[in-house]
């Protein structure tokens, strides 16, 4: 048995230096290039260096996982990956060219010049003719004014609307805001002409639509109440009750109310 090749062999291992150098296992090149083991860590922290692991996985890519495939890309190790597309937000529409709102600063001026407030509302600044009108109408006149579209009676309706409201604001019913058709009148907050009148359809004579409202007491009473009365779109209410100036102040004058 003590000339036995295993005996030999045991002998060569245990002694010689060339052996070792051939039979070693793992090669030494592979364990130097390998992830250096972590033996001093304990199970806990494995856990959490795996958990960390997967969580910079690049599946499901957003803000949260930004940072980690950021620092893949600077390894050289997943280049490959597109950047996370930046989404785009109400909140930070201007920052992605790099030109961040600032919230705190005033909001430009409208097209006409009017400041915006920061609840968005613009404030009205009259034009010169705009404040002659209204100048006229809180001073008692009787006023027709037009224009084509776009130039502004809308917005000096509603200005002379509020004015005369903070004029009379005691007197109730001082104001009648009428308008030749329901549409008109909804967009100014009052009713048709003919609703407000009692007139009907309207299309009696000045003389019988006097003698109509007479008939109807509330509407006589509308009539007495009313200090200031505000038609839009007249030039389309029924034909003959606003055709002429006399016929203008025709109804009213009848069932002794005037326009002040
Ligand atoms: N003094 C003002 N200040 C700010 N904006 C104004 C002023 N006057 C008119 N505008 C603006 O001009 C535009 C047209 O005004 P508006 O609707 O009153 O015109 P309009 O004459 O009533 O038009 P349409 O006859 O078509 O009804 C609106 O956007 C309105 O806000």
């Amino acid at each position: 048995m003590s000339q036995s090749g295993l005996r030999a062999l045991t002998r060569d291992w245990s002694s010689s230096s060339t052996d070792t150098e051939l039979y070693s296992w793992p090669p030494t090149s592979q364990t130097q290039s390998a992830p250096a083991p972590t033996p001093t860590l304990t199970a806990k922290e494995q856990r959490m260096r795996a958990i960390q692991a997967g969580l910079s996985q690049p599946q499901g890519a957003g803000p949260l996982f930004s940072s980690s495939s950021k620092k893949r890309s600077s390894d050289g190790a997943d280049n490959l990956e597109p950047p996370a597309k930046k989404r785009l937000m109400p909140w930070n529409t201007l920052s992605l060219d790099g030109k961040d709102e600032d919230p705190t600063e005033e909001k430009p001026a409208t097209s006409m010049g009017a400041p915006v407030s920061q609840r968005g509302t613009a404030k009205v600044f009259l034009s010169q003719e705009q404040k002659h009108i209204l100048k006229l109408v809180t001073h008692g006149s009787n006023i027709f004014y037009t224009g084509s579209a776009g130039t502004g009676k809308s917005v000096l309706l509603r200005e002379i609307i509020r004015a005369l409201k903070q004029k009379f604001t005691t007197a109730l019913d001082a104001v009648a805001i009428t308008a030749s058709t329901g549409i008109a009148a909804c967009n100014i907050g009052g009713v048709t002409l003919h609703s407000f009148g009692g007139i009907g359809i309207g299309v009696e004579t000045a003389e019988q639509l006097a003698n109509k409202i007479r008939k109807n007491k509330k509407a006589t009473g509308r009539w007495l109440r009313t200090k200031v009365l505000i038609i839009d779109e007249g030039p389309f209410s029924a034909p003959g009750f606003l055709a002429s100036p006399d016929s203008i102040q025709y109804p009213w004058s009848t069932v002794n109310c005037s326009i002040n």
